[in-house]
């Protein structure tokens, strides 16, 4: 079953005054021929926001799950799959000639790794002079005076104009990068993992430069990061992604301070603590993200939620019976992606498979140790000799119809978390269900 994913209404007119750039609905899929083609990935896979004028955005999550592919989106390097990007008020798609050169030249991104971005043939004046020569900008002479004024801006020196790129450091790279995204004079720019690649004592100076421009220029920033601690620092507000959706948003102090959604809650229970002596409980979250090829269809998390609402008519089972459950029902629908004829290549490739084939051992393997009450076990039992026909997906149903809910169904609603403008994607917030219980100490 696909849940629908439903979205956040566009922004009203009076948020719309202060939004620069507003997405709704926004999907980027990727669909591929090759080996394993098929079913596209859902890189974003609905996405509603919007960044403020002047202020800074965090964009965190793990690794793969849609932010560089959303920055990207934002500054028109991915054209959506669905949805709708609105900068300044414009609808992006509905822009043609001189007004969408104009957006163009006024959305930039940099990137993780200015080694790989910057072009190594060009000297660092063409570098930063490219932009401003594809767009034909004022005189050769007018465009060697606006390269060495962004030097000077960036922190670098005239006479670097004439060297390479490869005959600076990283951080220094990473500025001339910086120098070439402001030559258009943006206003928005998407920042992707800037320092990431930096050592850790260049990468401080690096985000002040970044902080200098911002409040130079009137700049407006998407700031994507893996680093939590940074972005708390830096972030005036933060958007929390899993696997193509954002589940939290929120002002950042707010957010870390007190995290609503079940994910946030353990990416920031994850930050290290400044304070060596503070003793705090890291929740640790099992399994990897699903693939964004086939993600859950009720809430992105529900497989890995360690806050899942279970029904009630089997409250009596015990946390590690439901992990023995989860797990068997991840196996169950990794076995019913992997088409037979797939696995009967896969099979005389590298002879038999016990992944594919013993679902009975390993079932009373991962069961053995785990007190599952007769009725539970009953309908496992069934699930199991269901797999182990071949017939996944009515194993999967008996799964999904006796231990699943709401978090299995439904892509969960978008709730309002605090009296202010915090917003979180979690069943949990019904009023009907209690909210996300204290997770750590697992
Ligand atoms: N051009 C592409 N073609 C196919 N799949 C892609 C493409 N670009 C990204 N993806 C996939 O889309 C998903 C999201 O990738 P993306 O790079 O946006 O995530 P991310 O959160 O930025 O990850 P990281 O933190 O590792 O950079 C991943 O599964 C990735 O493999």
């Amino acid at each position: 079953m696909t849940a629908q994913r439903h979205h956040e209404s566009e922004p009203s007119a009076s948020s719309t005054a202060e939004a620069l750039v507003a997405v709704s609905g926004l999907k980027k899929h990727y669909t591929d021929d090759g080996f394993f083609g098929g079913s596209p990935v859902k890189a974003v896979d609905g996405v509603d926001l919007t960044v403020r004028r002047g202020e800074t955005l965090g964009l965190v999550g793990e690794s793969g799950c849609g932010k560089t592919t959303l920055g990207r989106t934002l500054v028109g390097l991915e054209t959506p799959t669905a949805g709708t990007v609105r900068y300044d008020g414009q609808a992006i798609d509905e822009l043609s000639g001189e007004a969408r050169e104009q957006w163009r030249w006024n959305a930039q991104m940099v990137f993780q790794d200015p080694e790989s971005s910057l072009n190594a043939r060009l000297t660092v004046g063409e570098v930063v002079a490219e932009p401003l020569e594809v767009r034909d900008w004022k005189t050769e002479r007018e465009r060697r005076e606006r390269v060495f004024d962004l030097l000077d801006t960036v922190g670098l020196q005239r006479e670097h104009f004439y060297r390479y790129p490869h005959q600076f450091s990283g951080g220094q790279q990473q500025r001339i990068a910086i120098a070439r995204a402001l030559a258009p004079e943006p206003d928005f720019l998407v920042l992707d993992e800037p320092v990431s690649a930096l050592d850790a004592s260049v990468q401080a100076k690096v985000l002040n430069l970044l902080a200098d421009l911002q409040a130079e220029f009137g700049l407006t920033y998407v700031f994507i990061a893996h680093d939590l601690g940074v972005v708390r620092h830096l972030c005036d507000r933060v958007a929390v992604m899993y696997l193509g959706a954002i589940m939290e948003r929120g002002p950042a102090g707010e957010l870390f301070g007190a995290p609503a959604n079940p994910y946030t809650k353990a990416l920031v229970s994850a930050i290290p603590d400044p304070d060596p002596t503070a003793s705090r409980d890291r929740i640790t979250l099992r399994n990897s993200p699903p693939s964004p090829r086939d993600p859950p269809s009720g809430c992105p998390f529900s497989t890995r939620c360690p806050a899942k609402i279970r029904p009630a008519e089997y409250d009596h089972l015990d946390e590690a019976a439901w992990r023995a459950i989860d797990i068997l029902t991840e196996v169950v629908r990794e076995r019913g992606r992997t088409d037979p004829s797939l696995r009967d290549r896969i099979r005389s490739l590298v002879g038999r498979s016990p992944r594919f084939e013993s679902i009975d051992e390993f079932a009373s393997d991962l069961l053995s140790d785990v007190s599952i009450p007769e009725d539970a076990r009953n309908h496992v039992s069934e699930a199991v000799r269901l797999a182990s026909d071949g017939r996944e997906d009515a194993a999967l149903a008996r799964l999904s119809t006796e231990f699943g809910g709401v978090c299995d169904d439904e892509f969960p609603e978008s709730h309002s978390v605090t009296d202010g403008p915090r917003r979180s994607r979690c069943h949990r917030h019904r009023p009907t269900y209690s909210d996300p219980p204290d997770l750590t100490g697992e």
